[in-house]
C-alpha cells in the first residue's frame, strides 16, 4: 500500500489523483488532503476516502462552521462505511489509519502535511510559486515528490534538484531501484515531463541529444498579435485539448506554459537550453520526445487525460491497469507538427531568456506572470498585457542585478518584490 498526501486535492490534478486512488484503492491509501478555500469539497473528499489529516490554506475559514465539521472528521478515526464490509474489516481499517487526526489552517499547516510519518508520497498539485516550499519540504523529509506544481522547479529548481538527488540515493541505498531506471524520488506529473521520463528509462541519459517538448499551440494557434488585442478570459480559458485549472489554461494560451515547461525540463533532465526544442503538436497525442546521439527518436503517446501521467507517477516502477481508454490510432487520423510562433506568443521567448540567464530571474518572471494572469482573469488587465508586464518586471530585475539562488527565504523575498512591481505596472497600464 502506498500512502499519499494530496496537496490541492480540489483542483484539476487533485480530483484526478483521487480518481486514480479510488480505482486502485488496493494499492493507494490517501492519508492527507490540503486545499485553499473549498472546504466543503475537502470535507466530502475526507469522508469519502476516510482521511483524517486535513489542511486549509485560507485562515479565515478557521472561524467558520465548516471548521467544526472538518475537526469532527479529523477526530473520527472511522474508515468510510463503503470500505468496511464487516465490523472486523472496519476495526482493521481503523487500526491501520494510525495516530491522531489533524486539522490546520494556513500555509504552514498545508506544508506540515508533507511531514506526516504515515505518508510515503506527496502529490503536489498546488498552483503557482505557493507550491515551492511544499516541494522542498517533501524531499527534505525524504519522501517521494509526485510533482504537478511546475512552478516549484521554475522558481526553485536549483534548490530542489540536489535534494531530489539525495533522496534518490537514499532510496537506492535501501534497495529501491528498478533494474533500468532512477529510484523515483521526484516523479513528474506534467504530461511532457512524464513522457520524457519514460522515454529515458533504460537509456544512458548522456546519450540523449535533444528533448522535443510538444505544445498544443493553445486556443489562439495561428492568430496574429492584432487578433489578440481584445481576447476575453472565457476565450483564453477554452483550451483545445486539455481540461485544466484556470491559471495553467491561460499560460497554455500565451505559451508561457511551454516556457515554464522548458525550464522544468532543464532542471529535471539536466539538459542545456539549446538542446530543448518546443514543437507544436496540435492533437496533443505525442506528449514529448527524446532524440538520441545516433539519430533515433523515442516518443511517448497516449490519450489526452492527466490520469495516465498521474497514475504512472504513483505506480512507478510498476504499471497498473489503465485509468482511461487507451489511444485508438485508427480514430486519431493525422499528426501535425509546426514551429511555435514566438513573435506573437512572446511569453515563450521571455521564459527561455529567464531560464538561460538563471539565478533569480525565473522566480521574477514567474511571479510577474502569476500577477498578470490573475489580473487578466479578474478583468483588471489585458491579454497582451501579460507578456508586457512580465517583460517589464524582468527588465527591472536585470537592471538591479540577477542573483544566485541561495535559499527559500531569498526566493520568497524576491517573489514578493516582483509581485509588487507587477501590480504597480498593471495599475499604470
Ligand atoms: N490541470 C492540469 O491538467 C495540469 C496541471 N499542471 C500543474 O499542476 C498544478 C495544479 O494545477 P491545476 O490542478 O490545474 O490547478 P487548480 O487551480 O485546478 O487547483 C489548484 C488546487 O490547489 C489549491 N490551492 C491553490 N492555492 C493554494 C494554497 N495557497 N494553499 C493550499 N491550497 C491551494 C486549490 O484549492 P481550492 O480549490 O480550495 O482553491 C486547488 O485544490 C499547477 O502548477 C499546474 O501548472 C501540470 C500539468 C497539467
Ligand atoms: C496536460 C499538460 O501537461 C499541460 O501542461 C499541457 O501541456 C497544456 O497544454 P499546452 O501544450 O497547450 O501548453
Ligand atoms: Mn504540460
Amino acid at each position: 500500500m502506498r500512502r499519499i498526501v494530496v496537496l490541492g486535492s480540489t483542483g484539476s490534478i487533485g480530483t484526478q489523483t483521487l480518481d486514480v486512488a479510488r480505482r486502485h484503492s488496493d494499492k493507494l491509501k490517501v492519508v492527507g488532503l490540503a486545499v485553499n478555500a473549498r472546504a466543503d469539497d475537502l470535507l466530502a473528499q475526507a469522508r469519502a476516502f476516510g482521511v483524517r489529516h486535513l489542511a486549509v490554506g485560507d485562515t479565515r475559514l478557521a472561524g467558520e462552521p465548516i471548521a467544526d465539521d472538518l475537526l469532527a472528521q479529523a477526530r473520527s478515526g472511522a474508515a468510510p462505511v463503503a470500505d468496511a464490509p464487516s465490523s472486523l474489516a472496519q476495526a482493521v481499517a481503523r487500526r491501520n489509519a494510525g495516530g491522531e487526526g489533524s486539522l490546520g489552517f494556513g500555509a504552514d499547516a498545508v506544508v506540515g502535511l508533507v511531514r506526516l510519518p504515515e505518508a510515503d508520497i506527496v502529490v503536489n498539485a498546488l498552483v503557482g510559486a505557493a507550491g515551492l516550499r511544499a516541494s522542498y519540504e517533501t524531499l527534505a523529509a525524504g519522501k517521494v515528490l509526485a510533482l504537478a506544481n511546475k512552478e516549484s522547479l521554475v522558481v526553485g529548481g536549483d534548490l530542489i534538484m540536489p535534494l531530489a538527488a539525495q533522496v534518490d540515493a537514499q532510496r537506492r541505498a535501501v534497495g529501491f531501484a528498478p533494474d533500468a531506471g532512477p529510484a523515483g524520488a521526484l516523479m513528474p506529473i506534467d504530461s511532457e515531463h512524464g513522457a520524457i521520463y519514460q522515454c529515458l528509462i533504460g537509456e544512458d541519459a548522456r546519450e540523449a541529444s535533444r528533448l522535443w517538448v510538444t505544445a498544443s499551440g493553445g486556443p489562439f494557434r495561428g492568430r496574429t498579435r492584432d487578433d489578440l488585442r481584445d481576447i476575453t478570459p472565457a476565450q483564453a480559458l477554452a483550451h483545445p485539448t486539455w481540461n485544466m485549472g484556470a491559471k495553467i489554461s491561460i499560460d497554455s494560451s500565451t505559451l508561457m506554459n511551454k516556457g515554464l515547461e522548458v525550464i522544468e525540463a532543464h532542471h529535471l533532465f539536466a539538459m542545456p537550453y539549446d538542446k530543448i526544442t518546443v514543437v507544436v503538436q496540435p492533437q496533443s497525442a505525442i506528449h514529448s520526445m527524446v532524440e538520441f546521439a545516433d539519430g533515433s527518436v523515442k516518443a511517448h503517446l497516449g490519450t489526452t487525460d492527466m490520469r495516465i501521467p498521474i497514475q504512472y507517477a504513483l505506480s512507478y516502477p510498476e504499471r497498473w491497469d489503465a485509468p482511461v481508454a487507451p489511444l485508438d490510432f485508427r480514430a486519431l487520423g493525422s499528426l501535425e507538427f509546426a514551429a511555435p510562433d514566438e513573435d506573437t506568443f512572446r511569453c515563450l521567448a521571455l521564459a527561455r531568456h529567464a531560464g538561460a540567464e538563471g539565478g533569480t530571474l525565473p522566480c521574477v518572471m514567474n511571479a510577474a506572470n502569476e500577477v498578470a494572469v490573475a489580473a487578466f482573469l479578474a478583468e483588471e488587465g489585458s491579454y497582451l498585457g501579460i507578456a508586457a508586464c512580465v517583460e517589464a518586471v524582468m527588465e527591472a530585475h536585470e537592471r538591479e542585478g540577477v542573483q544566485r539562488v541561495e535559499s527559500l527565504d531569498q526566493l520568497e523575498q524576491i517573489d514578493g518584490w516582483a509581485r509588487s512591481c507587477a501590480r504597480a505596472w498593471i495599475a499604470d497600464h
